[in-house]
């Protein structure tokens, strides 16, 4: 099965969100705002901490693809693409 990049992630959840489809996290999360958006990109950010601290490479790396995705939540629901991030690197 082929990776899931970045980019790749985030053009299914721009459909996702445009598409409202039912059942999706995504459009659930979209729903709560910013706010609760934030909420979950702080909870994973320190999750990804303490993986790497204590929970070893794996664990980081399932922390750190659950913080790219929340950060992409709220870029989505910031109005942002991709090349907007980018820029800034
Ligand atoms: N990569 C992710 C992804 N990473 C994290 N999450 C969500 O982020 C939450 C946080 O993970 P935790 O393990 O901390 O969750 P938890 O504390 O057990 O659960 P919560 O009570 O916080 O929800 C999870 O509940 C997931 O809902 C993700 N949700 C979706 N994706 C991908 O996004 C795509 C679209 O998903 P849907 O919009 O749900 O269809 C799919 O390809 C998914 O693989």
């Amino acid at each position: 099965m082929p990776v899931k990049t970045f980019d790749d992630l985030f053009e299914e959840l721009r459909a996702k969100a445009a598409a409202r489809t039912p059942g999706s996290g995504t459009v659930a999360a979209l729903d709560r705002g910013v706010h609760a958006i934030g909420k979950k990109v702080v909870e994973e950010a320190a999750e990804v901490w303490m993986a790497a601290e204590h929970e070893g490479r794996e664990r980081t790396a399932e922390e750190i693809s659950q913080l790219l995705y929340q950060l992409q939540v709220m870029m989505l629901a910031t109005g942002l693409e991709p090349e907007d991030v980018y820029r800034h690197l």
